[in-house]
């Protein structure tokens, strides 16, 4: 098992955007702007949550942070962890497995393009990252023999596999059905009260982003800005029955109404 990272303390930064600013050059010689001056911070062990509406830039952002896509302009500040060699890992809404590979060949491939630990050690994680996940019995299998949400399992299986400090997932659970979306969510969770990684997490639905999260950050379409973050207060651990406090439903709604105000002033 990958050894964990010490506990967080109240100071301690993932992650800085200063400014980010990113304008896409469109045909025809248009731009987007997609985002606007973006500044936020997130502290190391946070479960932040991304939502706002289709376009409003929350792919974009996670993109930047990840670094597949340049900004225009601003920068991404890491914190102390900087020096961690495997510091981010990325979910996807598909899960981009081989078809050809197993299970377990599905979560060597970033290993596989850059071999970094011996291969004893890979296999180990390989099958701790199976167990935990619950996909023990299917290490051998093919991912056309895998449901959507098992599949997707792998993808945050292969994510996790080198330790990362930064996990970014951006709408992992979009593609499944809502009760399997529910239990993937409950299970990320399990897996995040573990060792408490930092998480950013792009989703549409709000009550996801409630009770997955420490904080929301909800965004505005067109130039993409930050309207406002949002804490969520609730006790941990969190079970799917507290969307049914009013303390949730507060939560969801002021989201809600935020999202429905920046909509109708665009
Ligand atoms: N490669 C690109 N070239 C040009 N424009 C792009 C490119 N990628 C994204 N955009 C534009 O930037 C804006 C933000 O896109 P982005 O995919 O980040 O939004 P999003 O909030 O993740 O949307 P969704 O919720 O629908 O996935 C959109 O207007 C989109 O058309």
């Amino acid at each position: 098992m990958p050894t964990p990272s010490r506990p967080p303390t109240v100071t301690d930064v993932a992650v800085e955007l200063h400014d980010i600013t990113m304008r896409y050059q469109a045909k025809r010689g248009r731009s987007v702007l997609a985002l606007d001056e973006v500044n936020l911070t997130i502290t190391e062990g946070q479960f932040v949550s991304i939502v706002g509406p289709s376009g409003c830039g929350k792919s974009t952002l996670l993109k930047i942070v990840m670094g597949l896509t340049r900004q225009t302009a601003g920068e991404v500040v890491f914190g102390p962890s900087r020096s961690h060699e495997n510091m981010l890992g990325m979910v996807f809404q598909q899960p981009l497995l081989l078809p050809w590979r197993t299970v377990a060949k599905n979560m060597l491939i970033s290993h596989d393009l850059q071999p970094r630990l011996p291969r004893a050690e890979l296999d180990k994680r390989v099958a701790e990252q199976l167990d935990m996940l619950g996909l023990r019995d299917f290490a051998d299998q093919y991912p056309s023999e895998l449901s959507g949400g098992m599949q997707q399992r792998v993808g945050i299986g292969r994510a996790l596999l080198h330790d990362p400090r930064i996990l970014l997932m951006d709408e992992p659970f979009g593609a499944l059905d809502a009760m399997t979306r529910d239990q993937m969510g409950l299970d990320l969770l399990d897996i995040w009260e573990r060792d408490r990684k930092t998480v950013l997490f792009v989703t549409h639905s709000i009550p996801e982003a409630v009770l997955l999260s420490d904080r929301v950050v909800v965004m505005t379409p067109r130039p993409g800005r930050i309207a406002e973050v949002i804490d969520v207060d609730l006790a941990r651990p969190r079970r799917l029955e507290d969307i049914n406090t009013p303390e949730f439903g507060e939560i969801a709604s002021r989201i809600r109404v935020l999202l429905n105000s920046e909509h109708s002033a665009h």
